[in-house]
């Protein structure tokens, strides 16, 4: 098990409906079960959401294409002190992937500054594009955190936790191999964040594994349908009672893939630490309370890389 793709579907959970993100309506309590089930199962699903209009999101994959264009001198001055926070690209393992992240994107100066630096003149349509569409999908990341967190009785450490939280958006871009094989795009990994959100153009290639090993081929359903993953520090706030889903993306063709990434993760200086309500007999506490930078920060290092769990070895009991 574990080699062989097959394509299969994710559920796909309705956001669109306009009671749907209203705490406490029957969309929302119905959707609130979908959600756990879906990530009981699988770790994530596909989400339609129509509160990003297709104007916008072809706005946001010119705003991309934009980026990607530029010269690579402009692209590397994306730099960051986070590690995968800034340029991140001609790497050997993975040669066709390319990208680049805006950290802290609901600040506006922080967007800003990234205009600025890939275009000294200034670039106001990427600003207001950007600012837009990560405005709008926070808020799909902030519901689905919401319901989780009322699914598993916690709802009265959400707030406080939705407050100290930042997000970081990446744009990535995956070259075609131009051969007539199947290469690797981006490596296996499950993410270390709170939440993912991602959206790619029409090119496939983004595969999510299941609880026995094998992988399934993400296929969007409809043009404005995202997938919303649970990330490390979430399932670590949760006592593992949910698991992050490993994916990996996957090239052929010569079509290049291009995919955006909406990452929820802690402030600095505030903790993750595990709620009595996810401790009890039968649950053991799983986590040391911890730093979200500084587990990022032991994942990066020799020790992280090597741990088959980077949560475990970092703040396993
Ligand atoms: O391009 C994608 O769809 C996946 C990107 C990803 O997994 C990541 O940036 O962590
Ligand atoms: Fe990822």
């Amino acid at each position: 098990m574990g080699s062989q793709s097959c394509p299969s579907k994710l559920p796909l959970l309705d956001f669109s409906k306009p009671e749907s993100t209203k705490s406490g309506s029957s969309e929302w309590e119905s959707l609130k079960s979908q959600v756990r089930e879906a990530l009981e199962e699988y770790g994530c699903f596909e989400a339609c959401f129509d509160k990003i209009p297709s104007d916008l999101l072809k706005a946001v994959f010119r705003s991309m294409d934009e980026v990607f264009e530029l010269p690579l001198e402009s692209k590397l001055q994306n730099v960051s002190e986070k590690p995968y926070h800034g340029y991140v690209g001609q790497h050997a393992q993975v040669p066709l992937y390319e990208s680049l992240g805006i950290d802290e994107v609901m600040v506006a100066e922080r967007v800003e500054a990234f205009a600025n630096t890939m275009w000294p003149q200034g670039n106001p349509t990427f600003r207001k594009t950007i600012e837009s569409y990560a405005e709008k999908l926070s808020e799909l990341e902030k519901t689905v955190r919401k319901m989780i967190a009322e699914s598993f009785g916690l709802e009265k450490y959400i707030d406080e936790q939705l407050n100290s939280t930042n997000y970081l958006l990446r744009f990535s871009k995956y070259n075609g191999p131009n051969t007539p094989d199947t290469e690797i795009g981006l490596s296996p990994h499950t993410d270390k964040n709170l939440v993912t959100i991602l959206h790619q153009n029409q090119v496939e290639g983004l595969e999510l594994q299941t609880k026995d090993g094998s992988w399934i081929k993400f296929q969007p359903s409809t043009p404005n349908s995202f997938i919303v993953m649970i990330s490390e520090s979430f399932t670590a706030w949760l006592n593992d009672r949910l698991s992050a889903t490993c994916h990996r993306v996957m090239m052929s063709g010569n079509e290049a893939r291009y995919s955006l990434g909406l990452f929820s993760y802690p402030k600095d200086g505030s903790i993750i630490e595990v709620p009595e309500e996810m401790v009890d007999e039968e649950h053991p506490l799983l986590f040391r309370p911890f730093h979200y930078e500084e587990f990022l920060s032991f994942y990066y290092t020799k020790a992280g890389q090597a741990a088959p769990s980077a949560l475990r070895a970092f703040c396993g009991m």
